[in-house]
């Protein structure tokens, strides 16, 4: 995900120079995209003077990484944090600093059409209009009062593009059961998807009125909607989906 965002402020036009990327490890991907753009490309941050500090490593070696890194951090060092779960608090008290911003984009992110939630701690009017540049150069960017909204934006929104996609594997499953090779029925689902997200985003109408447009009276997508709209159908079963996943992310937050 970091990379997602890195991508997305490059071709946004951040300067290539004031970006320096850190990865003990990085991936054969995250080294050529870094020569590529002429990205500095560092094991670790130590030494680096940091205004903005993007962690982007896993919840799970997070409390790690900040104590390896806590020293680089100062009062000119504005953070922010993409990792599901992890508190103000926790980032606080990891870094040493107050001036944290939690934050859970997600990877429409880079291609320019990302939406993240944001939420900060002690934060200056300047340090919020410095993270809205960044995390609109990825898309739009909700801010919040109340920390908890990160934990629904996360099981919404961060992790939605994923329930997006396996609905297109599914519906080329299904496609497939009607007889269509692998190849035409990923593209007959692949195609319906990003053209009905396409018409969404030219269309403002609600959803349901772009729904009922496609639903002729007593006709074919009638008939699949009773299924659908059930109430055992998608709406409770993308509920309880929505769910898990906040629950995961508070989950993260203690463990
Ligand atoms: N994937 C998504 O859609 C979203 C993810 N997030 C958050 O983004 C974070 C990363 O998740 P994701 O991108 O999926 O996971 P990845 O495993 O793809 O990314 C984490 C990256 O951090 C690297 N890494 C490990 N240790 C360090 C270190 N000490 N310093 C610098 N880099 C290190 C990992 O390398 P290695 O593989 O070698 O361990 C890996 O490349 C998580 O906190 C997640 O909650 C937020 C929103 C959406
Ligand atoms: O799956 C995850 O934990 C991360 C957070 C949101 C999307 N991916």
């Amino acid at each position: 995900m970091g990379l997602a965002l890195a991508r997305g402020w490059i071709a946004g036009g951040l300067p290539a120079d004031r970006l320096v990327l850190c990865d003990p490890q990085p991936s054969e991907f995250a080294t050529q995209f870094a020569a590529e753009h002429g990205i500095r490309l560092q094991a670790s941050p130590l030494g680096v003077l940091t205004h903005v500090l993007v962690i982007a490593v896993k919840p799970q070696v997070i409390y790690e990484v900040m104590a390896e890194i806590q020293p680089i951090v100062g009062s000119y060092t504005l953070v922010l944090s993409i990792a599901a779960g992890i508190s103000l608090v926790g980032l606080s008290e990891g870094l040493q600093t107050e001036r944290v911003i939690r934050t859970m984009p997600n990877t429409p992110a880079q291609v320019g059409r990302g939406i993240t939630g944001a939420v900060g701690l002690a934060i200056t009017e300047e340090d919020r209009e410095t993270a809205n540049a960044l995390l609109s150069a990825a898309g739009q960017v909700m801010w919040f009062d109340d920390e908890t909204k990160i934990d629904g934006v996360t099981a919404v929104s961060g992790s939605g593009p994923a329930y997006v996609f396996y609905m297109v594997e599914a519906l080329a499953a299904a496609a497939r059961r009607q007889g269509f090779d692998e190849e035409q029925a990923m593209q007959l689902a692949r195609a319906t998807v990003t053209g009905a997200a396409a018409l969404m985003d030219a269309d403002p109408s609600p959803a349901g009125t772009l729904r009922e447009n496609v639903t002729s009276p007593k006709g074919t997508t009638y008939a699949a909607l009773q299924v659908l709209m059930a109430p055992d159908g998608l709406e409770p079963l993308l509920d309880r989906a929505v769910r898990a996943a906040r629950q995961r992310s508070e989950e993260l937050g203690r463990a």
